[in-house]
């Protein structure tokens, strides 16, 4: 991507991804960023790339949008206590830390793994469903089986795939996550919610999204919601939520463990937040107040890209002439740099250097605005335009307040001291590596137990 955009500042040209995909100069994201499906399409471009026929990406439906966009969104600062809870309650799980052994080293993405399933269970679904191991493991092997799945039909010619799938170990497994979605959550939530007869008060802290599709479905009438589709948007939902906040979350961390220095300082600014809390309970004005720590996490997620070196994954489903040209004959895939890699107008120097408080300091400064959550060309950790990140706002709320606890709770550092390990990457996706590890010591004195 870096010769690419570096020989091509204002041109196309054709990156070898497993899909090859035609890369637009930056300078033309505003041409491309609201197109409507007539004529670039996420959804065309998600069936494509991951087997959609198979793993249903790309076929989310307009609800499950609404339900992200407003119920979610709306919701962020009245699920502050319960996300907290549920991080808290993880934390206690994963990192018991005694005088006898003051140190707990943890596997850090395998880790950040379970906080995101549970965090992210306990909004959706809600107790005691959440922590269900069979729907934790299904929750999170969905996706793990997709992309497995998507490598083993690669590997036959596109005739043969319809007929060769229902055969491959990992469509099989796919398949089992999938009923086993559908099966748990019809004896929990559905069953009870899509039922005539009842008349009962629901426990609005269970089966939320449930609550929010259903009222999408049916806005007037009592009319038919298939159940099907509730399950399939609910796969979707934590599709879309789990892997790539567990990928981010994971990045901050391994940021702040090798760089100590920052520690302090932005516990220092969580404490001046927090200095009026009660209960040691946090709100989303007292995270607001937190601009070191949103800039932190901004340029470890732009340093570190969770979506990968692409973004604003198309297809075209229109033939289209950008002014760059040339014409893009309909049906092409079509993405933009991400800015790490893009090098059209900045040194590579540049991109790579980690400079934790620009953001902050930018914003003081009168010059960028931008914060975390605003997706502009200069930042496009949640993409750009008409599809940017939906659930951006909970999935920032969600990473502060686990990095918020971690840090108040524990001193971070790398396995043995080590440096920070490098990412891994495949295809266009940028993954931290999987086998680095965090020791967690405690910031308050342990005592005797
Ligand atoms: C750190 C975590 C996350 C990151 C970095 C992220 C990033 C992104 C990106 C880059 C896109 C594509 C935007 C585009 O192509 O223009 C996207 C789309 C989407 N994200 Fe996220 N996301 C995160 C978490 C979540 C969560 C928690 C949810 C839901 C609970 C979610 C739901 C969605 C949905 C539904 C779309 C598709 C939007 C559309 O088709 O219009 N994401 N996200």
């Amino acid at each position: 991507m870096e010769e690419g955009t570096a020989k091509y500042a204002d041109r196309p040209f054709v990156l070898p991804l497993l899909d090859p995909t035609v890369i637009l100069p930056s300078n033309v994201i505003d041409e491309v960023k609201s197109l409507p499906e007539t004529r670039v399409s996420i959804d065309a471009n998600n069936k494509r790339r991951f087997f959609g026929q198979y793993t249903l990406m790309g076929t989310k439906s307009p609800e499950l949008l609404s339900a992200i966009k407003q119920d979610l969104h709306r919701n962020v600062s009245n699920l502050l206590t319960e996300m907290m809870e549920e991080i808290r309650v993880t934390t206690d799980s994963l990192i018991s830390l005694t005088s006898e052994s003051p140190v707990k080293s943890l596997l850090v993405y395998e880790s950040m793994l379970r906080y995101i399933t549970l965090v992210t269970g306990r909004i959706i679904v809600g107790l005691p469903l959440s922590r269900n191991e069979a729907w934790v493991g299904s929750a999170i092997n969905y996706a793990v089986e997709s992309m497995k799945a998507g490598h083993q039909l690669r590997t036959y010619p596109v005739a043969l795939r319809p007929w060769v799938a229902p055969f491959l170990s990992a469509v099989r497994r796919l398949k089992d996550h999938q009923s086993k979605i559908m099966t748990i959550l019809h004896e929990t939530v559905l069953q009870e919610r899509l039922s005539p007869a009842n008349s009962t008060k629901v426990d609005e802290t269970q089966g939320r999204l449930a609550s929010w599709l259903i009222q999408h479905y049916r806005p007037m009438s009592n009319k038919d919601v298939s159940e099907w589709n509730l399950c399939k948007d609910h796969i979707l939902a934590l599709f879309a939520g789990i892997h790539i906040a567990t990928n981010a979350v994971t990045q901050v961390l391994l940021d702040l463990a090798a760089r100590p220095e920052y520690q302090q300082q932005l516990l220092e600014e969580i404490d001046s937040a927090t200095s009026e809390s009660e209960n040691n309970t946090l709100s989303l004005g007292m995270i607001a107040k937190m601009s070191k720590l949103d800039s932190f996490i901004q340029e470890s997620l732009r340093v570190n890209p969770p979506g990968g070196v692409v973004t604003l994954m198309r297809e075209t489903t229109a033939p289209f002439r950008p002014s760059c040209g040339p014409l893009i004959p309909k049906g092409t895939l079509i993405a933009f740099s991400n800015n790490r890699f893009d090098m059209a107008t900045r040194t590579k120097a540049d991109v790579d250097h980690f400079d934790a408080f620009r953001f902050d300091r930018e914003r003081s400064s009168g010059g960028s605005k931008h914060h975390l959550l605003t997706p502009s060309p200069d930042s496009l950790t949640w993409g750009y335009g008409i599809h940017a990140c939906p659930g951006r706002s909970f999935a920032a709320t969600e990473i502060k307040v686990i990095v918020i606890h971690l840090l108040t709770h524990f001193h971070l550092r790398l396995k043995g001291g080590k440096e920070r390990p490098p990412n891994q990457s495949f295809d266009f996706q940028i993954m931290p590596d999987m086998s680095a590890e965090i020791e967690f010591s405690s910031r308050t004195n342990l005592g005797n137990h």
